[in-house]
């Protein structure tokens, strides 16, 4: 579930008040998601004929400090013509509000559905969405370092350390040490540019076969854009307990990315170590969620090994899987 914190009816109107949007007629918590609370929201509308939100409450792992920059990218990309929701801005022209220690801001609710089995048709349009947005970004001013590249997934795995990643699995304490040697080997002078870093299927809205809104841009940074693609292969080519591999997924969506922004030489030769890469970054976050969650904790716990599973799979097979699309 992901509604950690409760608002009033009178607080959620007094809010909404704040927006031109008309009067809140409901707001229904919404289960989805694990990092953010968030409610659809359905008000008057400002013409009186009804209109629909999402407001989200940032809960925990953003810092406050990079809101103007995921909020004002959103309206970046929306205006170049991406599948993003807009940040609506309230009264004052503000990107954000905040009700008592906490930041909320209310975004254009934008229709589709998240993809549990996708089909190749569906990964090309994604791949070709993520290219989009890379372009669209070229002239975005705002830039934010990755703070969870190579180096922080390998410390993070080394400061979890072997005994507590083997009492998850016994299978995990090898991870620190191929982090740490992937690390040390990590490409240098990729063409970089604004990614979304985190473009799973359950970020993905879709109505049948088009993207029709790519959402959740709170981990968006300045980093390699074939570390995106890499980071969205991993996400949707494999089962979602990683056991399975399909090729014809990972293949459709290579090929929806350069159909709009091909990959130069360098890019598709780094596919390979970037994948890997991608798997130890969600392996670390996952292995250190599951050691701070209590285990009341209303949030479901991911696997880690669900991407150790990945990562094992490029390691064996990178040449097959990143064969020219
Ligand atoms: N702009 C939007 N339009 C429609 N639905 C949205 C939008 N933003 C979020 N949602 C819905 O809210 C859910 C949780 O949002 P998300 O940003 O992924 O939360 P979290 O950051 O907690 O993972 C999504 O799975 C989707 O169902
Ligand atoms: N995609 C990550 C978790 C990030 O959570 P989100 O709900 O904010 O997308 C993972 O699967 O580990």
């Amino acid at each position: 579930m992901a509604v950690y914190t409760q608002l009033s009816a009178e607080a959620l109107a007094a809010l909404i008040a704040c927006y031109d949007v008309g009067d809140l007629v409901s707001a229904k918590g919404i289960a989805e998601g694990v990092s953010n609370s968030n409610w659809l929201v359905d008000t008057t509308g400002a013409d009186g004929f009804g209109a629909r939100y999402i407001l989200t409450m940032y809960e925990r792992r953003i810092d406050l400090a990079d809101l103007p920059f995921f909020l004002s990218l959103l309206d970046h990309l929306a205006a170049r013509g991406c599948p993003v929701p807009r940040t609506i801005h309230d009264r004052e022209g503000a990107l954000y509000r905040t009700i008592g220690q906490k930041c909320v801001a209310l975004i254009e609710f934008l229709p589709g559905v998240s993809v549990g089995d996708p089909t190749p048709a569906q990964a090309r349009a994604v791949g070709a969405a993520l290219a989009q947005m890379h372009l669209a970004a070229t002239d975005f001013a705002g830039s934010r370092p990755n703070d969870l590249g190579i180096a922080t997934s390998a410390s993070v795995l080394a400061a979890c350390g072997a005994g507590a990643l083997a009492g998850i699995d016994p299978d995990l304490p090898r991870t620190i040490g191929i982090a740490a040697d992937l690390a040390a080997r990590w490409p240098q002078g990729l063409p970089t540019g604004v990614i979304h870093s985190d473009l799973f299927p359950d970020n993905v809205l879709m109505r049948g076969k088009q993207v029709s809104a790519l959402i959740d841009f709170y981990f968006a940074c300045t980093d390699a854009r074939a570390y995106d693609l890499a980071v969205t292969h991993a996400a949707w080519s494999f089962s979602a307990d990683g056991r399975q591999f399909n090729s014809a997924v990972g293949q459709a969506l290579l090929a929806g990315y350069e159909s709009v922004r091909p990959l130069n030489a360098e890019e598709r030769a780094a596919l390979p170590v970037l994948a890997e890469g991608a798997c130890l970054r969600f392996v670390s976050s996952r292995a250190q969620d599951w050691l701070d969650t209590p285990a009341d904790a209303l949030v479901a716990k991911k696997d880690p090994m669900a991407f150790v599973r990945r990562l094992d799979h490029y390691r064996a097979h990178a040449a097959d899987v990143f064969a020219a699309a």
